[in-house]
């Protein structure tokens, strides 16, 4: 049954984007990208290594500029940064700063005190992502898994319309990749934020996601979008269901024949 999309939140329409390189031709990172994306869907980018998924979300956050096209954003300010969280597979947290301290830090960076909410909040986010006890720690204190969710948290901190993920879980071991895909997803069922997700890992896509946007080898292109229709909420053990197995299948072929037909 097809899914009822809500309105778009952010709209591409014929985007690319050249890095321009002294003495060298351009590098085309994404050439024609044209998607909408709706308002609390969460959307993931797949591609092969070097075909423009970070580039889009930095041109999407506002990091870099896009070349041509156009981006609308519906997202009820004028301030992309407001709008929007961004997480790398690095968490970057300061070393000299305790965790809360590190979630706190987008606030601080904007000026003034603190006031009793905003450490409230960053208070709850980390009770929310199981960091209730180590608030007060270190990053060095921390696992890699913990040191991602410190910078989940940081992203959510100023309650963004939209969470960009750079693959977030790409450096960490599959347990707790597992771990932190299903803590992801219920933090999203609760608050349906608009989530564009990039990973390597086909089944992450597919077990995350309402939509899976295909992309080509560079210059990157969207080759195919896959509607998820699996039901919500989901679990691990979907994985293993027939459905889940067609999904990962369909996009495998997608990738495997965009890699025989490009350029090499
Ligand atoms: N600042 C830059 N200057 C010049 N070229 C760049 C710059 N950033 C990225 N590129 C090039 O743009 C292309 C897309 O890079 P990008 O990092 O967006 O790909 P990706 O799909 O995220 O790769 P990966 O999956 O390996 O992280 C690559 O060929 C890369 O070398």
């Amino acid at each position: 049954m097809a899914r009822q999309r809500r309105r778009p939140i952010i709209e591409l329409d014929h985007v690319d984007k050249h890095y321009r390189a002294r003495g060298r031709s351009d590098v085309v990172a994404l050439r024609d990208i044209s998607a909408s994306i709706a308002d609390g869907e969460f959307v993931s980018l797949v591609g092969p290594s070097g075909c423009g998924k970070s580039t889009l979300l930095k041109i999407i956050n506002g990091l870099e500029r896009h070349t041509a096209g156009t981006m609308r954003f519906h997202t009820g300010t004028d301030d992309r940064r407001q709008a929007m969280g961004m997480v790398f597979q690095q968490p970057l947290l300061l070393p000299w700063r305790t965790v809360k301290d590190n979630v706190l830090l987008p606030r601080d960076l904007v000026g003034g005190r603190r006031r009793r909410d905003d450490t409230e909040r960053a208070e709850t986010l980390l009770r929310t992502l199981s960091l209730g006890d180590f608030m007060d720690r270190y990053p060095r204190e921390l696992s890699g898994g913990m040191q991602q969710r410190v910078g989940i948290a940081r992203a959510l901190m100023h309650d963004p319309r939209i969470l960009l993920m750079d693959e977030p879980f790409g450096a960490l071991d599959a347990m707790t990749r597992d771990q932190m895909s299903l803590e992801l997803l219920q933090i999203w069922e609760r608050d349906r934020k608009t989530v564009l997700f990039v990973t390597h890992s086909i089944s992450e896509s597919v077990l995350l996601s309402d939509r899976v946007i295909v992309m080509s080898s560079r210059p990157g292109r969207i080759v195919s979008v896959v509607d998820v229709e699996l039901p919500r909420p989901r679990r691990l053990s979907d994985i293993n269901t027939e459905q889940f197995g067609h999904y990962v299948k369909g996009i495998r072929r997608t990738l495997d024949s965009e890699h025989e037909l490009s350029p090499r």
